[in-house]
């Protein structure tokens, strides 16, 4: 078929075109495409661009949670919606993937949309108390218990799943193993910041939650090779070029100033970002 996973394509041009040799880093490179990480990779970028690069948790996940709203309103623009008033859920987990959803349902709210957030295991940390007066301060509702799947087909257009990131490791813990089963059963779908959550980091999970979208940050891990829905996106557009050069990131060009690049590449011939 006409579908080619980004590690068959870059597999192709490791067979086809140059010796077999080749590393897929290599024919990554060569065929221009963007390089997926594994999870120590991903984590130590994350570890250069806070220690070498000078930025603060901050400033990428505000970044970051505004790549991930406008993504939102690139594949679920308002006026598309069933259900009125345009209600979103958005589910936050421990770590900074949640910090980005608590971003993401602020920026939905200043585009239109009525996020609720459901943030069931908040770190005592100061970035995110902040995080949660700001969506408090902008009358952003907070649920003290996941609905029903049900219930969630039934009051809200679409899910974002901001539960874990490129951290996530193990078997899921609760209360977040019973909200990702809850969110393997719902119909409307799912916007996945980062990872779909519960999936390895690297390998994906066939049985977890099939995500209608994926919002890469930084670059796509692994795992978004398994990814079989609609929208793909790369977000988080403050890479500094010396840091893309160090890891062969092979980063496309944004468009223009926009904050999200929609990946078309991964799921066609045209293996070429650029
Ligand atoms: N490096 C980057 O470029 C940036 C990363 N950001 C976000 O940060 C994320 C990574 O954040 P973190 O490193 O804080 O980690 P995560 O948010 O991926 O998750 C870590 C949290 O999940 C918990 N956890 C891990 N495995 C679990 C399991 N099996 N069951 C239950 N709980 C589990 C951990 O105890 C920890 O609290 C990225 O995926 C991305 O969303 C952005 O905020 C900003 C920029
Ligand atoms: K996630």
């Amino acid at each position: 078929g006409s579908v080619l996973t980004h590690t068959g394509a870059c597999a192709r041009i490791a067979s086809n075109i140059y010796s077999k040799d080749l590393t897929h880093r290599q024919a990554c490179t060569m065929a221009n495409t963007i390089k997926y990480l594994g999870q120590e990779e991903a984590q130590h970028i994350d570890e250069e661009l806070f220690n070498e690069y000078s930025f603060s948790v901050d400033q990428l996940m505000e970044l970051a949670g505004l790549s991930c709203a406008t993504a939102v309103t690139k594949g679920y623009p308002l006026q598309s919606l069933l259900k009125s008033p345009p209600r979103v859920l958005v589910i936050c987990g421990p770590g900074n993937n949640g910090g980005d959803g608590l971003v993401c349902a602020r920026h939905l709210k200043l585009f239109g949309y009525e996020p609720s957030v459901l943030y069931p295991k908040r770190p005592s940390k100061q970035l995110f108390l902040n995080l949660t007066t700001q969506c408090e301060k902008m009358d952003i509702s907070f649920l003290t218990e996941m609905p029903e799947a049900d219930v969630i087909d039934e009051v809200y257009n679409l899910v974002v799943d901001a539960i874990f990131g490129f951290s996530f490791k193990g078997a899921v813990r609760e209360p977040f193993g019973d909200i990702l089963s809850q969110l393997k059963k719902i119909t409307v779908p799912i916007a996945s910041v980062d990872i779909p959550s519960g999936w390895d980091v690297e390998n994906g999970c066939p049985d977890g939650i099939q995500p209608d979208m994926l919002i890469s940050l930084t670059a796509p891990k692994k795992a978004a090779n398994h990814f079989k829905g609609r929208y793909h996106f790369l977000g988080g557009r403050f890479v500094p070029p010396a840091l893309e050069q160090k890891y062969q990131l092979n980063l496309p060009q944004y468009p223009g100033t926009d904050c999200v690049y929609q990946l078309k590449s991964c799921y066609s011939r045209s293996v070429s970002p650029h």
